[in-house]
Parts: structure tokens; sequence; C-alpha cells
């Protein structure tokens, strides 16, 4: 894949860059890939896969990488193999290995096998909250309390996540006001930052526009992200809205990968290499290597003997 970008990538921006005063400088992009991009899938990817694929996504310049989560393999069976993962993949210094941790037992789990950050993860939707992690959001939070305390103690930095932040696949539509509140519940726990999942992609500029004024109304916009899911093809253009607003860390997985378990029908991520062509045709840096990341891309899609879901790679294979 080396050598095979779009020219344009680099020769387009600046133009846009002048014009584009709203727009942050600088993004911090939460490769989640590994985790939510394979967790989905049916087929046990093996270990060494995963290993690779996130060394790849190391050498490409991403800052921050969501290696696997510490769940219930009775859930999630494709995160079984979580210690493993964690155990063999090659840190890069200057890069953040994070991993999900829904209670104690997988904080635990987590810091034992040396995972640096952890991520819990929460929702606005009742229903949703009761299929994905098997309780309450109250009682969600409850846990999340003592996740906390021990991560204070341990002196581990605390990411939260807030799904359904638009709509949900088993309660429709989400009012605004309730991912405020649980956005808010987070971040006065201690989360470092708050992440607004559209975990089914049914977003559109209009809904995340609200639904982003209400939760900026609880939490600083510098300690919210935003993690898009592309079903409707929507993803860029709410990630475009959110960084007018003032957001500046997006969640995306290379090659598109993705979905969750518990959200039927709710296609990938958006693609980390979709999102970095944008952002650098925005003049907005990443730090982000996109030939490598294509690489990293083009390894996983091979493994998983499917074709990549991002129009970048795709025209770059194409060129
Ligand atoms: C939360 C639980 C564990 C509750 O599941 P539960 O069955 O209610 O848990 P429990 O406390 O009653 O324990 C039952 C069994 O699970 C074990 N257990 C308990 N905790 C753990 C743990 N941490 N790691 C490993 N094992 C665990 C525990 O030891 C016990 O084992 P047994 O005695 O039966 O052998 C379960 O529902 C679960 O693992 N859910 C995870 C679901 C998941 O991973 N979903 C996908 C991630 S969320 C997502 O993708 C959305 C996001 C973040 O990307 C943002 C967006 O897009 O919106």
């Amino acid at each position: 894949m080396h050598g095979r970008v779009c020219p344009l990538a680099v020769s387009v921006p600046c133009c846009y860059a002048n014009s584009a005063q709203a727009f942050p400088g600088k993004v911090k992009i939460v490769e989640v890939g590994p985790r939510d991009g394979l967790q989905n899938e049916k087929t046990l990817v093996p270990t060494e896969a995963k290993i690779k694929l996130i060394n790849m996504l190391s050498e490409s310049g991403l800052s921050v990488i969501e290696a696997t989560s510490f769940v219930s393999p009775k859930w999630v069976p494709q995160m079984a193999d979580q210690v493993e993962v964690m155990k063999g993949i090659s840190r890069k210094p200057g890069v953040t290995y994070q991993v999900l941790t829904p209670n104690l037992q997988g904080f635990q789990a987590a810091v034992k096998a040396g995972a640096p950050e952890v991520a819990i993860f929460g929702a606005a939707s009742e229903l949703f909250s009761k299929k994905n992690i098997n309780c309450s959001v109250d009682e969600s939070l409850q846990r999340f309390d003592e996740v906390m305390k021990a991560a204070k103690e341990a002196g581990v930095p605390v990411r939260g996540y807030v799904s359904c932040v638009v709509g949900c696949p088993y309660e429709g539509k989400v009012a605004p006001e309730k991912v405020a509140h649980v956005a808010k519940r987070l971040y006065s726990m201690g989360c470092y930052e708050i992440s607004l999942g559209d975990t089914i992609g049914v977003g559109t500029p209009g809904s995340m526009t609200k639904m982003l004024e209400a939760v900026i109304k609880e939490v600083p916009v510098s300690a919210l992200a935003v993690h898009c899911h592309d079903t409707y093809g929507q993803a860029l253009a709410n990630i475009l809205v959110a960084l007018q607003m003032g957001i500046s860390v997006v969640d995306s997985s290379v090659a598109g990968l993705g979905g969750c378990p518990y959200a039927q029908g709710a296609s990938g991520n958006v693609s980390t290499e979709d999102v970095v062509y944008m952002l650098h045709g925005l003049g907005i840096q990443t730090g982000v290597d996109l030939s490598k990341l294509m690489d990293a891309g083009a390894f996983i899609c091979q493994t998983l003997n499917r074709k990549t879901s991002s129009k970048v790679a795709q025209a770059a294979c194409k060129l």
C-alpha cells in the first residue's frame, strides 16, 4: 500500500485551512479498531494478528490505541485473549494503549495485564445499558464509581463513554438531556475525557448539534470526544460539526471495522483513514502517516478476508 496515497491528500488542504477559523489546529485520534473494530467479528481473529495490527497502528503515528477490552468472555468471546494481547504488543513510547473495563473485576485484570489507562462505558439509554452490560444506567454508574475509586488509588487515568447519544436500537430517539446527564456524571466522577458514541450511526449534523449543545452546557468542550459509527453515511459530516463546535478528539476505526455486538445492524466506526484524510484536507494536524495507516488497514482486511470500508483506502488502491 505504500506510495499509493492520493497526492490530493497533501495538496488540497491549505485553502480550507485559512478559511476555517473555527476548526482546531490539532486533533487527537483515538484508534478503536483493535477493540471496537474486532469485537463484533464472529470468527475468532488470531491473537498474533491482533498484536500485529496494534503494532502497525503504533508505527503510523497514532497516539491512542484502544487495544482490547476486559469484559466477560461469555459476553464477547472475541476479546477473551485480552491478557495475551496486552502482553504481546510492542509498546511504543508516546502511545497510550487503553482498554475497556465494565466493572472492578475488569479494571483489576486490566491493571494486572499492564494497561496504562482504562475506559468505562455507560449509555444514555436504559435498554441498551441492560443489553450491553446487564444493568440499569444508575447501577452502571455505581459500578463505575467503584472503578474510579480504584483507578484513583492506582493512578490510572479513566476515559468515559456514553453510548446511544442520538439513537438507541431498542428505544429509538434519545433526548439530548439524558446524554448530558450521563456525561456530566462520568465527568464529575473523574473521567478526564467523555466520548459521545453514536452507537448505531443514526445521527445527522442536525441531531448531533442539538446533542452537543446540551452536553457542552454540562461538560467542558475540551473534555469531549465524538465516536461516530457510519451506518447512515453521516459520520464525517457529524465529526465536522463537532470540530466546528470546538471538539478536538475523534474516535475512529482503521478500515472502518466494527459494530457493537449488542446493537444489531450497526455498521463500523468511521474509518480512521477517511478521518485523517479529511482532517489533513482541512490543514488540521493529526501526527498520523496516512500511508502507514493504510498499510495497517490493508493488513487487517487481508486477515479478515474483507474489503476495506474506507473510501480513501478504496480510492488509493485504484490509483
Ligand atoms: C458487564 C458484564 C461483565 C456483566 O455481566 P453479568 O453476567 O451481569 O456479570 P456478573 O457480575 O453477574 O458475572 C457473571 C460472570 O461474568 C464474570 N465477569 C464479570 N465481569 C467480568 C469481567 N470484567 N471480565 C471477565 N469476566 C467477568 C464473572 O466472574 C462471572 O463469571 P462466572 O462465575 O459465571 O464464571 C457483561 O455484561 C459484559 O462483559 N459486557 C460487555 C459487553 C461489551 O463488551 N459490549 C461491547 C462494548 S460497548 C461498545 O461497543 C460501545 C462503545 C464503547 O464502543 C461506544 C459506542 O459505540 O457507543
